[in-house]
């Protein structure tokens, strides 16, 4: 592909995810994957730039643009070379029209801008994510992998984690696919720190997904308890099963639950367990590093129905924590209604509830909570809380 012939990509690429964001389709990056299966002639150069000018297009702009081709020009504006390669050729963008207008520049679209929470760093939600690690302490120590990763760094106050530079390849090493490491990010890392899970406990990991922090609650665990993944969407908890074997954490049970009638699926479960872990469902501002087209997809009304759902989780997460236990709170988002206006009306709502103090060295306190911001801890953004049921 010539380097013209890459932008057109781009654009049309970019014309794809700004549709998909706007209609609830499929993440860019299954998009990327899709069009280069059906265009083998583009070669690992070629996807490589073609994917980098699509995703500098996105970091760019705050709000969705109109066109692929109005956030590639607006992207052009930084980088005047790239204007250069709007030039009518084959394959090729036409020219830019003079006052042709670009997308505007921006980290956060406006309307969301007055709901995150005031000690968020704006400007530092879109930067590079590294590549971290947990090391598996169900098969492997620290010092076991810290000489097979010389490239790895070790995370100050994590004792388990390591970080490896934005992009390293770390899923073709022996030491993932025998599951010694697992890719997770720090603030993950910390939230598994802050559920201070112990052998024998009961724990319910309500919103599991594919398990991401399941898996660090059973190494915590060192395999001994009860462990129960639950959550509605069965091809996520199905992606936990692999992952578990790998893992060597056997012991996890998975439970399906129908979306609406929770309660009935864990039934058996109530003022049972020492911990629950709600890692709800979120608009996921704190992740846009990793999933910047996010922002795009993101609406007033969608935010009013994910807070609502967190609402509900919390009112049939707490029956299942004994009297004593830890019901953790955790979202990937820094809007104050989602985090700590959320914890606030959950113990409003919830009489011989109380927050605990979180003793960890990371994060700045926030309402009943604890806040991590990208900018501040150089993770992904948390809040997270440690609401503790009355004796
Ligand atoms: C932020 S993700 C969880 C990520 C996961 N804990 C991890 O560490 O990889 C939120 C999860 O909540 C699940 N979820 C949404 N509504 C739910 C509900 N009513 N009950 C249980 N899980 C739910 C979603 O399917 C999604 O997997």
């Amino acid at each position: 592909m010539t380097p013209s012939a890459r932008i057109q990509a781009a654009i049309d690429l970019l014309d794809a995810i700004i549709a998909s964001a706007r209609d609830g389709g499929p993440a860019a990056d299954t998009l990327i994957a899709r069009y280069f299966k059906e265009r083998r002639y583009a070669g690992s150069r070629d996807r490589r730039a073609v994917r980098d000018h699509v995703y500098d297009a996105i970091r760019r702009a705050g709000e969705r643009p109109d066109t692929g081709r109005a956030a590639m020009i607006g992207l052009a504006q930084d980088q005047p070379d790239l204007a250069t390669l709007f030039d009518g050729s084959p394959h090729a963008p036409l020219p830019i029209e003079p006052g042709e207008a670009g997308a505007e520049a921006g980290a956060v679209p406006a309307w969301l801008q007055p709901l995150l929470a005031a000690p968020v760093e704006q400007g530092a939600l879109l930067g590079r994510a590294p590549v971290d690690l947990r090391v598996n302490r169900l098969k492997a120590a620290p010092a076991d992998v810290a000489p097979l990763l010389p490239d790895a760094a070790p995370i100050p106050g994590l004792s388990d984690a390591l970080r490896l530079p934005e992009g390293w390849p770390i899923e073709q090493q022996p030491v993932w696919t025998d599951g010694l490491v697992e890719v997770q990010d720090a603030g993950s890392q910390w939230i598994a720190a802050a559920c201070d899970a112990q052998p024998g406990m009961t724990v319910v990991d309500l919103c599991a997904g594919a398990g991401g922090k399941t898996l660090a609650l059973a190494a915590a665990m060192a395999g001994q308890g009860r462990l129960i993944a639950a959550d509605t969407i069965r091809t996520r908890l199905a992606r936990l099963e692999p992952r578990a074997q790998r893992a060597g954490a056997t012991f996890i049970e998975t439970l399906l639950l129908d979306q609406s009638h929770e309660a009935r699926g864990l039934a058996a479960l109530q003022a049972q367990a020492d911990l629950v872990l709600v890692d709800a469902p979120c608009s996921g501002t704190g992740t846009w590093r990793r999933n910047p087209e996010a922002r795009w997809r993101l609406t007033p009304a969608r935010l009013d129905r994910l807070i609502g759902e967190q609402a509900r989780i919390l009112d049939f997460a707490a029956p299942l924590v004994k009297p004593g236990g830890v019901l953790l709170y955790a979202t990937c988002a820094l809007v104050d209604r989602e985090g700590r206006d959320q914890v606030a009306a959950f113990l409003a709502r919830h009489a011989g509830w109380a927050a605990d103090a979180i003793d960890l060295p990371v994060g700045r306190a926030h309402g009943g909570g604890t806040l991590l911001t990208p900018g501040h801890d150089g993770s992904d953004g948390f809040f997270f809380a440690r609401l503790r049921r009355g004796a």
